[in-house]
């Protein structure tokens, strides 16, 4: 019997309809503590899929909410379907009740029982979702680069043919989504943006701008057509002394090749009046490292980028390319997805990969989490066996699996869903 004067109404999960749309709103503002435009709803609703979605109800009540996405990523190997996590929110008088963990565990085991075998996610804090199953998967850098001093090194490339156009962002999206079509094969992590991705990238309402320029966009291009592209906005500003203060803040920055690229650099380092580059968002091996002549100028800073999640071993593991060959046994730790625990055989080669149950004895002991922290290729596993994350009881073993798993060039986002 319930003895409570006010009792909880049982909180159910389930699918999120239409109709629900103005109710998420408020619990997500609430949340995550900000006020959206309806432009900014706009764009967010255009990107969700509501079958995709879960809501926990009390009663017609939503008071927390989880979205998958439907992304096609570059893994190791090419790009591939993988399940975006996003919009992650619990109303505040509703949290630490266990809700975000029932959304967790209804969103994994839908995707086991028919969807990608990998989920991906951005976190608003790094201490919530390794208890979900999810490892630490890439890392973005942020450069804080004064401009004065700040010049490329005689050794980076450059091509006469090239040449810089200054244009509206709107007016070339074309050309900037061929760019990025191109470039997004080239490094793991990198995902397609469809329209409403590239919506959101190029809006330009107040709220985007957030106290700065509108948009800005300079291409790089020669006779055959455009080779690269930056955007960024920027916040003028002087020094009591009148001399130039303003900070350029980079969102992309992409080129189809050395040359481009490092003209795009050379670009935003040398516009007028600027005195900082701030670039919050850059992968973890940005060659702009290799190309500044005082590479301290860079003043960089390291954080989390995406944390991924093997839904499933056996279908997960084969699913990505593998650097070297490799045959090992793994015992996997998994008690948010039980399907995941016990032992498998990986075996990979540059041509394939397989995975499947066996009853060997294990060459290894770790936590799932790891290979969601491996997948994309940016992690060495000797770190997390120096930890004592993870246990080899066939010496060489973890060294052959960190070697097969590692992938040229470093995974990276590039922009948050
Ligand atoms: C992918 C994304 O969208 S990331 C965005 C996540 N959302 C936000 O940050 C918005 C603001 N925060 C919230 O909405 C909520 O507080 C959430 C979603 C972070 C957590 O929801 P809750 O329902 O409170 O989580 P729940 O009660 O299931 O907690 C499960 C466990 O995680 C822990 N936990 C929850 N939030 C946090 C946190 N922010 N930091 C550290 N631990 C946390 C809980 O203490 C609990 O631990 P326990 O199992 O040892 O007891």
């Amino acid at each position: 019997m319930n003895t409570e004067a006010n009792p909880r109404p049982e909180t159910v999960i389930r699918p999120m309809e239409d109709s629900d749309w103005p109710q998420w709103v408020e619990v997500d503002q609430e949340a995550f503590v900000d006020d959206y435009s309806p432009a900014r709803t706009d764009r967010f609703k255009a990107i969700l899929e509501f079958d995709r979605t879960l809501g926990a109800y009390e009663g017609d009540r939503l008071v927390g909410a989880t979205a998958g996405l439907s992304l096609t990523m570059t893994l190791p190997g090419g790009p591939r379907p993988v399940c975006g996590v996003s919009a992650v929110c619990v109303l505040p008088s509703h949290r630490r009740r266990g809700i975000l963990s029932r959304l967790m565990r209804t969103q994994l085991e839908s995707l086991h029982e028919g969807g990608e075998p990998l989920a991906l996610l951005y976190a608003s804090e790094g201490a919530i979702y390794g208890r979900f199953g999810y490892g630490r998967a890439t890392d973005s850098l942020f450069f804080r680069i004064p401009t004065r001093g700040a010049r490329l090194a005689d050794h980076a490339p450059s091509d006469p043919s090239l040449r810089l156009r200054v244009v509206r962002p709107a007016a070339a999206r074309d050309e900037l989504e061929k760019v990025f079509e191109s470039v997004m094969a080239s490094r793991p992590g990198l995902y397609a943006r469809g329209p409403a991705v590239w919506d959101a990238v190029l809006a330009d309402d107040e709220e985007a701008r957030r106290g700065r320029s509108s948009l800005r966009c300079v291409v790089a291009e020669d006779d055959g057509g455009v080779r690269g592209y930056v955007l960024f906005r920027t916040k003028a500003g002087v020094t009591d002394h009148d001399l130039p203060d303003a900070e350029l803040r980079l969102s992309d920055l992409f080129g189809l090749d050395p040359a481009a690229y490092a003209l795009l650099w050379r670009h935003v380092l040398d516009r007028d009046l600027i005195a900082r580059v701030f670039a919050p968002n850059r992968p973890a091996d940005d060659p702009i490292m290799h190309l500044l002549a005082e590479p301290r100028l860079l003043n960089a800073g390291w954080l989390d980028d995406m944390w991924a999640r093997v839904v499933d071993v056996d279908r997960a593991m084969p699913y990505r390319a593998y650097s070297s060959p490799v045959d090992v046994v793994l015992d996997v730790t998994d008690t948010v997805c039980p399907w995941n625990a016990g032992r498998w055989r990986l075996s990979a080669d540059t041509s394939g990969a397989t995975c499947h149950r066996t009853n060997d004895p294990a060459d290894i002991e770790l936590p799932v989490n790891v290979l969601g922290a491996a997948y994309l290729g940016g992690r060495t596993l000797g770190a997390y066996e120096a930890a004592g994350v993870i246990r080899e009881s066939r010496p060489g073993a973890i060294r052959a699996l960190s070697a097969a798993m590692s992938w040229d060039t470093l995974p990276w986002g590039g922009l948050m869903f």
